[in-house]
């Protein structure tokens, strides 16, 4: 099963092996990424890739994702060029928006692998960036150009070209990816939809006296898709688009199409149209006539998208002159988390576009919140603190909260309380709660400024913050990893280390290197975390550390009903066999719930990613399946699994049972 499907739901992946079972095919496809700084040669080493003439290289705007198709022989490696493979990702907006810089060459090196592998797929351990044999994975190729401006070293050759090709075709060969298994009816109808997207359509312009255009098609309606996929022999697809949906998906996942199951009327057959698009909105590049409306001081001001300006922002695109997509592209935009509505009841017909706000100090804007009554009272500052952040991240985050949640109105304006990468809301009804979001570099801290000195806990706010940067990183697969820290309410958010969170919990006080003097940590950790919270945390570290704790007890207690091996820990839940199902324990050894099975289990393994139960029975050597409340999902039985005896789950899902014969 291709890694892409792997990752995709359980219907998907279903979806997947019931069209698999009519036949599948090979597919041969690289892809590849040529990242780097402005003006470093990137579109003319893809030119140079592919064969092609250099001279008239212009700079380009924003991202572009150009799909280059050329044929390369597997057997000789050898590439036949015809016209089009490859995507050039860079942009000015993108380093604009990053605002980095670099103290040495290794620092700018490693941001733009870091950049690379967050977005890796391959691999199940998200955090690596390595594979078992500490190849990077996915492999990089780093391109020196510009060498000839170093005296005495000479141009690169049109040998070095040919090696750079070699080394690209060497390096795909090695990938899990390479030779993937797709159904035969799936590759069929990818490569109709390809045909389809040459087709021409004819454009008539709204103006006046223009003359009719013809274009490639660039998005086709999804009943067109449901034609097409009737043709692939695709069964049923009038009445049950799951297969193609899940085709779609899959498609959108490698990059071929875009597709959105919640803005279903179209689908986008040219991702580079898309981007297009998306340049006219998202651009530090915009032609004077845009410049000088007034909306466009507007949007620079409070992130406010005028319909006056969208327009003119759509006409950038030639092809768009027919704006009857305008409103799938602005569906597509909001799902994107490029445009969003507030949730403010007066605003909630307006679009805002926060990554285009200009960015301000943010002490002035902490300005704005700051309330000098002698009763208001800041809770510390919860933060997330990530190894690599992309530049987009915050933005989707930002998004959401807007989207729940009412943005607070500027002092003495009606202005919203939205900023280049902070956003300030009103966490409660009466308006005493205020809650500040934002970005620090590698970080996404929050804090909660009340107006009635209370002692508040917001775990509330705190989950959601979680539940929504782990979604995220689901979503958009982008591998980061986070360490929970607070920091104190008045000290700076990036030179002060504040205290991780499983040092909070066990450590009474702690050395704040802002203020240089001790703090305790639970008046650090308290608006954020409630005493049951870290009260099951507590059992938690101490099972992890000491053999005599809290979870021997829950062990203890079921080693009186049951065999020894049945129990699974789930986060901070047990879950325990006996002769009449499974039972949930809490860590205080509380019951949680019951599930009564028609089994008795032997062993049983709780699988997290697809929260699914696997229990063997060993009367009648059978695998059994269930989900997380114990309804059946599937059994398996085989002659050749007799006695079994313990199972186990493995890195990649496979469950391994241990039995006489296999
Ligand atoms: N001397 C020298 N000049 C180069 C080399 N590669 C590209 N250039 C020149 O550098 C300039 C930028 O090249 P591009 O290919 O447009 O660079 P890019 O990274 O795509 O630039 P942006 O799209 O603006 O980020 C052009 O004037 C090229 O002619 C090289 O290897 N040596
Ligand atoms: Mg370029």
């Amino acid at each position: 099963m291709p890694e892409t499907i792997k990752n995709m739901s359980v219907y998907d992946r279903e979806a997947f092996l019931k069209a698999a079972n009519s036949g599948t095919t090979k597919r041969y496809n690289i892809r590849v990424m040529i990242v780097g700084k402005q003006s470093a040669g990137k579109t003319c080493l893809l030119r140079r890739l592919m064969n092609e003439e250099i001279d008239d290289v212009i700079s380009t705007d924003g991202i572009n994702i150009e799909r280059r198709k050329c044929h390369i022989d597997i057997k000789t490696g050898v590439w036949h060029f015809y016209k089009y493979i490859s995507e050039d990702f860079q942009s000015k907006t993108y380093e604009n928006m990053i605002e980095k810089e670099f103290d040495s060459i290794g620092e700018y090196i490693d941001f733009w692998l870091d950049n690379i592998h967050c977005y890796c797929t391959d691999d199940k351990n998200t955090s690596m960036q390595c594979n078992d044999d500490l190849d990077l994975n996915p492999p990089v190729i780093i391109v020196g150009t510009g060498i000839d401006k170093i005296p005495l070293v000479c141009y690169v050759t049109t040998v070095e070209f040919e090696e750079l090709r070699t080394d690209i075709v060497r390096n795909a060969k090695d990938l899990s990816n390479w030779e993937e298994n797709l159904p035969i009816r799936w590759i069929v109808l990818e490569k109709e939809m390809y045909r389809k997207q040459t087709e021409t359509a004819i454009l008539f312009s709204e103006a006046e006296g223009e003359t009719p255009r013809c274009e490639n098609k660039k998005v086709i309606l999804y009943t067109e898709a449901q034609s097409l996929a009737n043709e692939c022999t695709f069964p049923d697809v009038q009445k049950e688009t799951s297969e193609l949906d899940s085709f779609l998906k899959y498609e959108h996942e490698i990059g071929n199409i875009v597709f959105f199951k919640e803005v279903r009327e179209y689908i986008v057959l040219d991702p580079e149209w898309l981007v297009d698009v998306f340049r006219c909105f998202v651009s530090h590049d915009y032609n004077g006539e845009a410049l000088g409306m007034p909306e466009w001081a507007v949007l620079d001001e409070t992130g406010k998208l005028e319909d006056n300006l969208i327009e003119k922002l759509f006409k950038k695109v030639p092809s768009l002159i027919l704006t009857k997509h305008k409103q799938y592209l602005l569906e597509l935009m909001e799902e994107f988390g490029i445009i969003v509505k507030p949730k403010n009841d007066d605003f909630r017909n307006d679009i805002y576009m926060p990554c285009m706000i200009k960015p301000r100090p943010f002490q002035e804007i902490l300005r704005k919140v700051d309330v000098k009554s002698e009763y208001c009272k800041k809770s510390s500052w919860f933060c997330l603190v990530f190894n690599f952040l992309p530049p987009s991240y915050f933005n989707h985050i930002l998004v959401s909260f807007v989207k729940n949640k009412q943005l607070l109105h500027e002092k003495n304006d009606s202005k919203l309380s939205i900023y280049r990468n902070v956003g300030i809301f009103q966490l409660n009804e009466t308006g005493s709660e205020i809650l500040v979001i934002c970005l620090s570099k590698n970080l996404i801290a929050m804090q909660v400024i009340q107006l009635k000195s209370e002692n508040v806990c917001y775990s509330y706010v705190k989950n959601r913050l979680i539940n929504l940067v782990d979604l995220i990183k689901q979503r958009y697969r982008i591998n980061v990893i986070y360490e929970i820290r607070f920091k104190c309410a008045d000290g700076s958010l990036l030179d002060n280390e504040g205290i991780g969170y499983d040092e909070a919990i066990v450590k009474g006080e702690y050395r704040c290197t802002d203020h240089e003097e001790m703090h305790s940590s639970k008046v650090i950790y308290r608006s954020w975390l409630k005493e049951e919270e870290v009260e099951e945390e507590r059992s938690a570290i101490i099972a992890n550390t000491c053999p005599c704790t809290s979870a021997m007890i829950a062990i203890k207690f079921y080693v009186e009903t049951v065999p020894e091996n049945m129990v699974t820990r789930k986060k901070n839940e047990l879950y325990i066999g006996n002769k009449y199902g499974i039972v949930v324990f809490d860590m205080s050894g509380s019951v949680k719930r019951r599930m009564t099975l028609s089994f008795t289990p032997c062993d049983k393994c709780y699988d997290v990613d697809s929260q699914r139960i696997y229990c063997i029975v060993r009367e009648h050597s059978k695998l059994i399946c269930i989900d997380k409340d114990g309804n059946d999902i599937f059994t398996f039985t085989n002659p050749n699994m007799t006695k079994v005896k313990d199972l186990t789950i493995d890195n990649e899902g496979n469950v391994v049972v241990l039995c006489t014969k296999g």
